[in-house]
């Protein structure tokens, strides 16, 4: 190993092959390539220190707005603490303040609203805070098309009412209770004392979208490393890649120099395939229905023939998707719904293993409800409604910890004012879901794990808004679905099983934020 190489080992390793391939060019002796290896050096070099200098600096015309120190959020982050002690540290005393707070994330400047008073208007004035269309990452083909997360105005419309209808109706619960049993069976046969539940909770929720959403089994509960999982999570990978999360302009360098860039953009050809194939299959079988003047109930429709029968709708109707915005979509729904569904999972089961008496209080409800046969029982959409302490504590773990810390960022369409602040035109502007359900304000001892909050009997009850999957025109499509999955999922965990924390858990000190 070089020095280069040596330096460049403390180095993150998506920036570690750019740093070494520009440092021994330019340390080529050779004429040309020389000049031009120190050339791309200075420029590395310029794009980081004018990076470092916006950091620190917000432009002229948000200084006007009180901001959270990015020195007091570094070395926060140096520290080691976690985003919600960050949040509740740095930026929760300027919200409770002023209303709202400026905060450097994400490559830009960006007003974080958390009160109620003026997230309101933010969220339901989609016309002057419209979202903010970013491409995350080229090497991400998948969502190439627009979708419903990231478009706006007529476009979103179309497509947000093209496949509403699908996301209404009741939800899938006998399929999700099946994945459950496949989990019970790889959990016995995997013969684990301290079973990664964490793990588990991703590929259950990775298994009833596919299920769920379009019958198809990516067989990740039975076998972790199933092809098709495999090949999802390297595709999905780049969503957590911290360097196009900080340097954003970082994925317009092509991805073929980066070996980890390119894997990405491999496995996401592939899984773009797969979901081609899915699509392709049925809507073989829905045109062959159709020509057979067989009539397929709408009850009867899973997520997906709902959307083709929506893609079919091209000519002469106002809720159509086309075929690559049908894909993009069934792409979108696997990164919405994955991650945050199995995060709220996980949280919960973190919560009732550290207060086993609210663990207590719910296996009795579902054992009353469900009955105590040894063998596993899959509730009815029926029996689930009868679980009100169920809903209370799946909404006191979304409250306590949001599976996504924010909403999708705005942008101000124009000269507007939020609170007392002047808003310029083009500011980005974002919620904090965590703050917002933390403000000591609306919700008292916030960081206790009390589900009795959302109990209109007890004298704990909060009349005020939840707001987990965000609020208004733009408010989570998938919250249905998520909801039955959660239901679902511990209704029968909690009713074959009395869990603790592990003694080597890492969170036995109190819950480390995984909030995405
Ligand atoms: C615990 C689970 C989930 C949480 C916490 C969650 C949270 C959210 C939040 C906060 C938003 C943004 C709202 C905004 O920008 O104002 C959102 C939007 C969205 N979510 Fe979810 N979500 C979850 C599950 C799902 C699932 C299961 C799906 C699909 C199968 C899904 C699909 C979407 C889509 C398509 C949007 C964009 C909606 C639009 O802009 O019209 N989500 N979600």
């Amino acid at each position: 190993m070089n020095y280069v190489e040596e330096a460049a080992s403390y180095l993150p390793p998506q920036i570690r092959d750019l740093s070494v391939s520009l440092f021994n060019y330019a340390q080529d002796r050779d004429g040309r390539k020389s000049i031009l290896g120190y050339a791309a050096t200075a420029a590395l070099s310029y794009y980081v220190g004018r990076t470092v200098y916006n950091i620190f600096i917000p432009p002229r015309k948000l200084r006007h707005i009180p901001r959270a120190s990015s020195s007091a959020m570094i070395l926060s982050m140096m520290k080691g603490s976690s985003p919600s002690e960050r949040a509740r540290e740095i930026v929760m005393p300027i919200i409770e303040e002023h209303g709202i707070c400026l905060k450097y994330q994400l490559g830009k400047w960006t007003v974080i609203i958390a009160d109620y008073d003026e997230l309101k208007p933010f969220l339901k004035n989609i016309n002057t805070f419209p979202k903010k269309l970013m491409v995350f990452s080229t090497d991400f083909d998948i969502a190439s098309h627009p979708n419903i997360l990231g478009t706006n105005n007529e476009v979103w419309k179309r497509q947000r009412k093209a496949a509403n209808p699908a996301f209404h109706r009741s939800m899938p619960i006998a399929t999700f209770g099946g994945v459950m049993e496949t989990m019970f069976k790889t959990i016995q046969t995997d013969n684990i004392q301290y079973p990664d539940l964490a793990s588990f909770n991703r590929r259950f929720a990775l298994d009833c979208i596919g299920l769920g959403g379009f019958s198809f089994d990516m067989g990740s509960v039975a076998d972790s490393n199933s092809e098709y999982s495999a090949i999802y999570n390297e595709a999905f990978e780049i969503m957590k890649d911290p360097i196009q999360f900080l340097f954003p302009s970082f994925s317009k360098l092509p991805a073929s120099w980066f070996a980890y860039r390119q894997r990405v953009v491999v496995a996401g050809g592939k899984f773009k395939q797969l979901l081609v194939g899915i699509v392709e299959t049925r809507k073989q079988e829905v045109l062959k229905n159709l020509e057979s003047g067989h009539d397929q109930k709408l009850l009867d429709m899973d997520l997906l023939t709902m959307l083709i029968h929506a893609n079919l709708n091209q000519d002469g109707s106002s809720t159509y998707l086309t075929d690559g915005e049908l894909i993009s979509n069934l792409g979108v729904f696997y990164v919405a719904g994955h991650e945050t569904t199995a995060n709220a999972l996980s949280s919960m089961l973190y919560y009732l293993a550290v207060n086993p008496k609210h663990q207590q209080r719910l296996r009795e409800e579902v054992i009353s409800v469900m009955g105590d046969t040894p063998e596993d029982v899959i509730p009815t959409d029926e029996q689930l409604r009868q679980m009100k302490f169920l809903d209370r504590c799946i909404k006191e773990t979304m409250r306590i910890n949001p599976p996504t810390s924010g909403n999708q960022l705005r942008t101000a369409a124009e000269d507007t004012t939020l609170g007392n602040f002047f808003i310029p035109k083009g500011t980005d502007l974002g919620m904090d879901i965590w703050i917002t359900h933390h403000l000591e304000k609306y919700w008292k001892d916030s960081d206790y794990f009390n589900p009795s909050r959302f109990d209109q009997e007890s004298p704990d009850y909060v009349d005020s808004t939840w707001m987990p999957f965000g609020y208004g025109e733009r408010i989570c499509i998938g919250m249905n679905f998520s909801l039955a999955e959660q239901r679902v999922f511990h209704a029968m965990f909690i009713r074959k099983y009395e869990y603790s924390l592990s003694p080597n858990s890492e969170h036995v000190n109190g819950m480390l934020n995984g909030t995405l």
